[in-house]
């Protein structure tokens, strides 16, 4: 079962594999025509009824394929209003055939020719809201006529997600539906889902349609979020890369909390950061400290709820045992959405929470969450995916292929260049994926994180000298999707 917003996705990431809408069409089409000859005997005659869009493009090349038939194309509208290149372009090859077609531009001219099957090719997944006019009244033409109705991806009128028809509709004794069912027709009696060549690679690879579709029905819809790394301590980098990172992927705002002591330079690297030093008095109120401590706890879990911000934990914690002991308590007492990073991560099989997690282990840190010690991630998949589903939160585990999952579904992403390697990627991963669970599922922003990470140092283009810090000004370009494959 696909909903029309994941096909929309595969079909972009079909096309940067080398297989375009066009190329799509011509399959969509002749899996069409092929029905119709099952349905059909050759002195039978078809009327193909087609849109302006792409679902009118399958019923055009249909057309092309039954040219041996007695076939009666009808447009809705002028050939010059034909919404997409590709359906233009069809229609122009059916003309240039020399295949009979009629254009039906006000809805009272249109009469049928008593076909034995009339082939519903008006609107498919592009539809809004009722049918318009002429659709509309075309629909209940087609009903009125009493022919078998065969209906191209969805029958015109019928939301392809809800299945729902607000206005008028078609209704079709036959459907055949492309790649996967929809589940608006999932209950229809006849429907043939055709295989239409999308590779399997362009659902299971995160790639730049995962990208164009994000934040269209997310949870948190048009949110821009607030990030608050919790973490620095033995390191001063990691955190400062993360909350960096978060505001170039779309984040409004970007908090560090950290221990007094590496307020300064944490506080130096940039002036977009808002840090936040804890501990000023120390655990027992002598001097300041310079670790994350149980202490610090209660302070960081209600600024974070108040604000409904999302929390990265662990970037330059360290694993002093105080430290430990507060992440854990951390997480036991938080309730919001976090992406729990390099030593955080450790304690999240030991503790119950109920906070919304997506992990983002290395190769080491995935061993200690109880994953496989291995470099080649994509062949131990269904164990991650076992893990992310004994823990119940979304993994991400990072690879030469990251491997993501929410423990149902795996994805992986080749997004990325060698030079990834270098320390602080997985600091802007975290704060990418941060600033994406403002606007998307958790899975969802897992997916898109790693791409977006990967993409934006593929657009650098710096081989082996690539710079975490560089990665802030390409995460945005990577973001808008521009520079596509
Ligand atoms: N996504 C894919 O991978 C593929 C899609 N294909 C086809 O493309 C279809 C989607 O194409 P489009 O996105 O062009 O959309 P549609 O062809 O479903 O509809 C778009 C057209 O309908 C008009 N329209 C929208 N709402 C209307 C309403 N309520 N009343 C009257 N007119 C209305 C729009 O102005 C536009 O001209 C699919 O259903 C399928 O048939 C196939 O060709 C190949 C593969
Ligand atoms: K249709």
């Amino acid at each position: 079962m696909i909903t029309s917003r994941r096909m929309a996705a595969v079909d972009r990431n079909a096309a940067a594999l080398g297989v375009p809408l066009r190329v799509l069409m011509e399959s969509s089409g002749n899996a069409v025509a092929r029905r119709i000859r099952e349905l059909t005997t050759p002195d039978d005659s078809v009327a193909l009824v087609c849109g302006r869009g792409n679902n009118g493009g399958d019923g055009l090349v249909a057309a092309r394929f039954l040219e041996d038939r007695d076939v009666a194309v009808h447009l809705l509208g002028r050939p010059e209003s034909i919404a997409t290149d590709i359906a233009r372009a069809n229609w122009d090859a059916l003309a240039a055939a020399g295949i009979p077609t009629e254009t039906v531009t006000d809805s009272r001219a249109f009469a049928l020719d008593d076909p034995d099957l009339i082939v519903d090719a008006m609107l498919g997944t592009g539809i809004t809201g009722d049918l318009r006019e002429p659709e509309a009244s075309v629909a209940h033409a087609i009903d009125d006529d009493g022919a078998p109705v065969l209906a191209v991806d969805v029958p015109s009128g019928v939301d392809a997600d809800s299945g729902g028809a607000p206005g008028a509709a078609v209704e079709a004794d036959h459907v055949v539906t492309f790649h996967d069912l929809k589940p608006g027709i999932a209950d229809h009696t006849d429907v043939t889902v055709a295989d239409i060549g999308i590779p399997a690679a362009a659902e299971e690879r995160v790639g730049p349609g995962d990208v164009a579709v994000l934040g269209a029905g997310g949870d948190r819809k048009g949110e821009s979020g607030r990030t608050f790394v919790i973490g620095g301590g033995p390191y001063t980098g990691a955190p400062a890369l993360a909350a960096g990172a978060s505001l170039s992927a779309g984040a409004d705002l970007a908090f560090v909390a950290c221990p007094e002591s590496v307020f300064d330079p944490i506080a130096g690297y940039s002036e977009d950061l808002i840090v936040q030093p804890y501990g000023a008095d120390g655990a027992d109120g002598g001097g300041e400290t310079d670790h994350l401590a149980p202490e610090d706890v209660p302070e960081l879990v209600g600024t974070a709820e108040d604000h409904d911000d999302i929390v990265i934990l662990g970037p330059g914690l360290g694993r002093h045992p105080e430290t430990e002991a507060a992440a854990a308590a951390f997480l036991a007492e938080f309730s919001g959405t976090a992406v729990v990073d390099a030593d955080a991560l450790a304690l999240v099989p030991e503790v119950d929470t109920e906070a919304t997690l997506v992990l983002t282990p290395n190769r080491s840190e995935l061993a200690e969450l109880g994953g496989p010690d291995v470099g080649d991630l994509v062949s131990h998949a269904d164990e991650i995916r076992d893990l992310a589903a004994d823990l119940g939160h979304v993994v991400l585990a990072k690879g030469k292929v990251d491997v993501i999952t929410d423990g149902e579904t795996v994805r992986r992403c080749r997004a990325g260049t060698p030079g990834m390697t270098v320390g602080g990627t997985g600091d802007t991963l975290a704060g990418i994926v941060a600033a994406l669970l403002a606007r998307a599922p958790p899975f969802e922003a897992a997916c898109v994180g790693s791409y977006v990470n990967g993409r934006a140092a593929e657009l650098l283009d710096r081989g082996d000298g690539l710079r975490a810090t560089e990665l802030q000004e390409t995460i945005p370009v990577a973001l808008e999707g521009g520079d596509d494959e």
